[in-house]
């Protein structure tokens, strides 16, 4: 007689590692070593102090973008490899883990996510609080109209040179960090969110209203999409920074890096 747990079995027969997406500590008591292998934690902070741990800068939604992110960046640390075949034990419906997934480690794998904020200019905390800022802006707005954003990050000497202001900068003398709470206080504030936020490496608003003025020849946008992410998309491939861009237009928080849109979130997700 077939039982529910054949199912199971036949899931994760021959998996080469096993990933525990923020697993709970009874969880990770019972399975932190699985076929003599010791399974790989992928979540925001490493409370169980694991041998073999990811960590995860945002709490991805969408299931799909967490495991890609979990396997690139175990990839990069050299806990798996191209060929491998993974189980991914995850919390699809929220906390705590209710599903296992079987996945092959392929090249097409490198979806750019992890890449964004391991691999930025920028410090990835600097990363994570500035899509934290664009991800509560598209949820609340300003006094709860939906607004348009755009944060370019990293670079902020070379975008400097490669924008100009429109209108005075009011960080201008100021060391605000854009992790600071009072950056939410403020944004909502601001009679409109014209330009770019300029961010350095290190999370500090350099300016706020900056016109862009890169190259913008050769840049793919989603269609429907105009000049804040045309913008935001080209600065990106003529400097070193990121850029994450809230649409007015259809509330979704979007990330370029390279020229490229590399990460596309509903902040209503979040
Ligand atoms: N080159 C630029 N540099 C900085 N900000 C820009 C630039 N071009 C446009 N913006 C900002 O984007 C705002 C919206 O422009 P537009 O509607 O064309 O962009 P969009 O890509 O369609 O964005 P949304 O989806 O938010 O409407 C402008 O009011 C301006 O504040
Ligand atoms: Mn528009």
């Amino acid at each position: 007689m077939t039982t529910s747990a054949d199912l199971l079995a036949d899931l994760v027969a021959d998996v080469d590692g096993v990933f525990l997406f923020s697993p709970t500590g009874s969880t990770y008591d019972d399975y932190r070593v699985i076929d003599d292998e010791p399974a790989v934690v992928v979540a925001p902070e490493n409370d169980h102090d694991a041998e073999r741990y990811v960590e995860l800068p945002l709490e991805f939604d969408n299931v799909r973008d967490r495991i890609r992110f979990g396997i690139e960046g175990a990839m990069d640390h050299g806990y798996c490899a191209e060929g491998d075949v993974i189980a991914c034990a995850v919390g699809v419906f929220g906390d705590p883990i209710d599903g296992v997934v079987r996945t092959p480690v392929t090249e097409s794998m490198h979806s750019g996510i992890f890449d964004l904020f391991a691999n930025s200019r920028a410090d990835p905390n600097v990363v994570r609080d500035v899509f934290d800022v664009a991800i509560e802006l598209g949820k609340k707005g300003q006094k709860g109209k939906p607004v348009g954003a755009l944060f370019v990050v990293g670079d902020a000497g070379k975008v400097m040179n490669k924008s100009r202001p429109l209108s005075y900068n009011p960080f201008e003398k100021s060391h605000v960090h854009v992790g600071d709470p009072i950056v939410n206080v403020m944004l909502k504030e601001f009679s409109r969110l014209d330009g770019a936020f300029v961010i350095s490496d290190s999370g500090k608003i350099v300016s706020a209203y900056r016109y862009l003025e890169p190259g913008a020849e050769g840049v793919d946008i989603p269609k429907g999409l105009g000049a804040r992410h045309m913008a935001g998309g080209a600065i990106t491939r003529d400097t070193n920074a990121i850029a994450i861009v809230l649409s007015e237009s259809d509330g979704l928080v979007r990330a370029f890096k390279g020229g490229s849109l590399v990460l596309e979130l509903d902040p209503e997700e979040y």
